[in-house]
């Protein structure tokens, strides 16, 4: 097969065939964040483990409640962690507080705001529902729930629930490690004061950014000038650092484009060097064994591009998440745009939510070699190889950038 012009599903199932979930390690509650699981994690005992208040009231009995009594003595009063220590009987109260255990024969929990107390008297004007206020024990989770599914990306969001079962040890996929190296003489330290004709390194911390919001550790390799030798050195460093090298810059036709016949030395699988798509085009993806290396386009939009469209779904697959694919919407256009038919393009516009549809705008701006409008965008929209202009109301699919990392 040519490695040249590969379609984008096409592209996209050779990097999935090639890419698969590292080992699985146990690791202690306060090293898992942004990890994994690869086993499910269950409750070991029910939730709740005890009948408890729900509000801060007053326990009254099922009897009482059946009878209709309205007026209670209050014998003792218990906080949340307690547990009473006179039983309910009729005419009596337990003062309870939110998350305390209730007696067994408890029929209702009254809200204290609810009560007429006077002393150590209450007075009830209204009748209640039976275990009104009462959480049953097992109403949450049994014994041996599964509260989290194997495959399920432990993010900040649901980092709270490991504490929340106690898991000390979770077994997860081990994350990637990532190594960047940036290529190119026109490089400058993204902090230098401009110099004629130089560009300052920005996919180095593209790089960085995502793969921070992704929890992934980078290792950058700083930047190297176009030299095959230092290239080549650089990036055989990586492979034995390194489960997923990304080089940036020198993947196009110049005479200082090493980084092809860089890949095509190494003892590596080299699945293609372009697939049929803009911005983003020349993109080299090979692989030996589990480890997978890119060789990114060095203009920064079309870098942030493939990051976004080839990279990302394949570090999800790596950390073993079964939601790798880009995350893609239905967009409508407010604005015409237009594209370059025959090729799958991925157009920057700004992106607004309005009354749950995506809307797209602007996007007048496509050039590879710019990147401040690409930087102002908010996502992508995807024009089919078959369109061209498209006029405004037009539906299509688009890629919001806060969607790809979550
Ligand atoms: N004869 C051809 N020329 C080019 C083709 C082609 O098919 N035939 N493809 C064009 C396309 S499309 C792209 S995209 C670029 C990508 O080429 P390279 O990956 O070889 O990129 P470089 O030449 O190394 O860099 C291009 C340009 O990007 C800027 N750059 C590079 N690295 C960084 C960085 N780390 N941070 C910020 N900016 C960077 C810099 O301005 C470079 O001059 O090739 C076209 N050419
Ligand atoms: O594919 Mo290149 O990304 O147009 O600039």
């Amino acid at each position: 097969m040519s490695l040249h012009h590969i379609p984008f599903p096409q592209a996209s199932e050779l990097i999935a065939r090639h890419t698969a979930p590292l080992e699985v390690v146990s690791l202690p509650h306060n090293e898992a964040q942004d990890h994994v699981l690869a086993r499910d994690v269950l409750t070991h005992h029910a939730y709740p483990d005890v009948k408890k208040a729900a509000v801060d009231g007053f326990a009254i009995s099922e009897e009482d409640r059946l009878n209709g009594v309205r007026h209670f003595t209050v014998q003792e009063q218990v906080g949340a962690g307690h547990r009473f220590s006179t039983t309910l009987t009729s005419g009596k109260a337990i003062h309870v507080m939110t998350g305390a255990e209730v007696p067994e024969n408890s029929g209702f929990v009254v809200r204290v705001e609810d009560a007429v107390q006077e002393g150590d008297h209450i007075a009830l004007s209204q009748e209640y529902g039976s275990q009104e206020n009462i959480c049953q024990p097992g109403e949450e989770a049994h014994g041996e729930d599964i509260a989290l599914k194997a495959g399920t990306w432990l993010n900040w969001a649901r980092m709270p629930l490991i504490h929340y079962l106690g898991a000390t040890h979770l077994s997860v996929y081990r994350k990637p490690r990532v190594g960047i190296i940036v290529t190119g003489d026109e490089l400058l330290e993204s902090h230098s004061p401009h110099q004629r004709g130089k560009v300052r390194n920005t996919n180095q911390y593209t790089a960085q950014y995502i793969l921070q919001a992704m929890g992934i550790p980078c290792t950058s390799y700083g930047m190297v000038q176009d030299s095959r030798e230092q290239i080549a050195t650089t990036i055989r460093l990586a492979m034995e650092e390194c489960d997923v090298v990304l080089t940036s810059g020198g993947v196009s036709m110049g005479k200082y484009d090493f980084v092809k016949p860089i890949f095509q030395s190494l003892d590596v699988n080299l699945h293609f060097t372009r697939t049929a798509i803009r911005p983003g085009g020349p993109l080299l993806f090979a692989s030996r064994g589990k480890q997978v290396l890119f060789g990114l386009p060095g203009y920064p939009s079309a870098f942030f591009t493939v990051m976004l469209v080839y990279v990302v779904p394949a570090l999800k697959r790596i950390m073993g998440r079964p939601d790798h694919h880009p995350v893609e919407v239905d967009v409508e256009l407010d604005n015409d745009m237009r594209s370059r038919q025959g090729h799958l393009v991925f157009n920057r516009a700004n992106f607004d939510l309005v009354n749950g549809h995506w809307h797209a705008r602007g996007g007048e701006n496509q050039k590879s070699s710019h990147f401040i409008p690409f930087a102002n965008a908010d996502g992508l929209v995807i024009f089919p190889e078959d369109i061209g202009n498209a006029p405004r109301g037009t539906r299509l699919r688009g890629m919001p950038f806060a969607l790809q990392l979550l």
